[in-house]
């Protein structure tokens, strides 16, 4: 590929606890991520997934190796850094965190309200037609509180997806899902990626959703195994 990784780790360890505790939890991760590719990663329980994700967010710090997001060095970065570098970023996690006291239009304005260049924009309008695009036109007034649980992983995808991110990292994004919502979920996710240009990780159990990738990566044990195209 020609254009420059949006993600890319070399030789990427990390480890928990300390002294005699200390565990290796990531082993020489080595991993380049470019603009646009759907890209997900499977392996058992304990594998490394989820610590591999948040390192790759910009939520946890970087211990040892390098670890670059977006043209930035994660390896020693500051804390203003890895803020910066969170506000380019949309995350979805397998509970959606929607404040259940919000709409579903207050829960995506919300995360638009963090970016500077929004602030003159019309919000709610921008908001909407998120909620438009993950089929909840109907819905932008309800409180998230009353919606399914396919609904309000759509608000997720809306929330993350609105400020246009060129990452967009999800962990889980349909365990909580039946088959067919966990199905409409991915394949928005998908579609407005494809649409925006915007790069997905995502980590899942679950087999039925492997087609939409173009890219199947393995954990097993904290190493990243045997990659395959799809
Ligand atoms: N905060 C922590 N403190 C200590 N050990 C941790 C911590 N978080 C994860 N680990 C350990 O690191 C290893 C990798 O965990 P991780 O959560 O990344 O795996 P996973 O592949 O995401 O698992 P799952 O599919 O169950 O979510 C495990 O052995 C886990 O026990």
């Amino acid at each position: 590929m020609s254009s420059k990784p949006v993600i890319s780790a070399h030789q990427l360890n990390h480890y928990f606890g300390k002294g005699e505790l200390r565990k290796q939890a990531l082993f020489d991760i080595n991993l380049e991520i470019y603009p646009g590719e759907i890209v997900i990663m499977t392996g058992p329980s304990g594998s490394g997934k989820t610590t591999l994700l948040s390192l790759m967010g910009g939520l946890r710090s970087v211990q040892e190796g390098s670890l670059t997001i977006l043209e930035q060095e994660m390896c020693g970065a500051s804390k203003r850094k890895m803020i910066q570098v969170r506000k380019q970023i949309g995350y979805i996690f397998q509970a959606h965190n929607l404040l259940t006291f919000l709409t579903a239009k207050q829960n995506v304005r919300m995360s638009l309200e963090l970016h500077p260049d929004y602030l003159e924009k019309d919000m709610d309008a921008i908001a909407t037609e998120m909620l438009q695009a993950v089929g909840l036109g109907d819905r932008v007034d309800y409180y998230a509180d009353s919606l399914s649980g396919g609904q309000k992983q759509r608000v997720a995808i809306a929330r993350a997806l609105a400020s246009r991110p060129k990452i967009v990292l999800a962990d889980e994004p349909t365990a909580a899902l039946d088959k067919k919502s966990g199905r409409d979920v991915v394949e928005i996710m998908q579609r407005l990626a494809k649409e925006q240009g915007c790069t997905i990780l995502l980590v899942t159990h679950d087999n039925r959703i492997l087609d939409i990738a173009d890219r199947i990566i393995h954990m097993e044990d904290g190493r990243l195994a045997a990659a395959s195209y799809s």
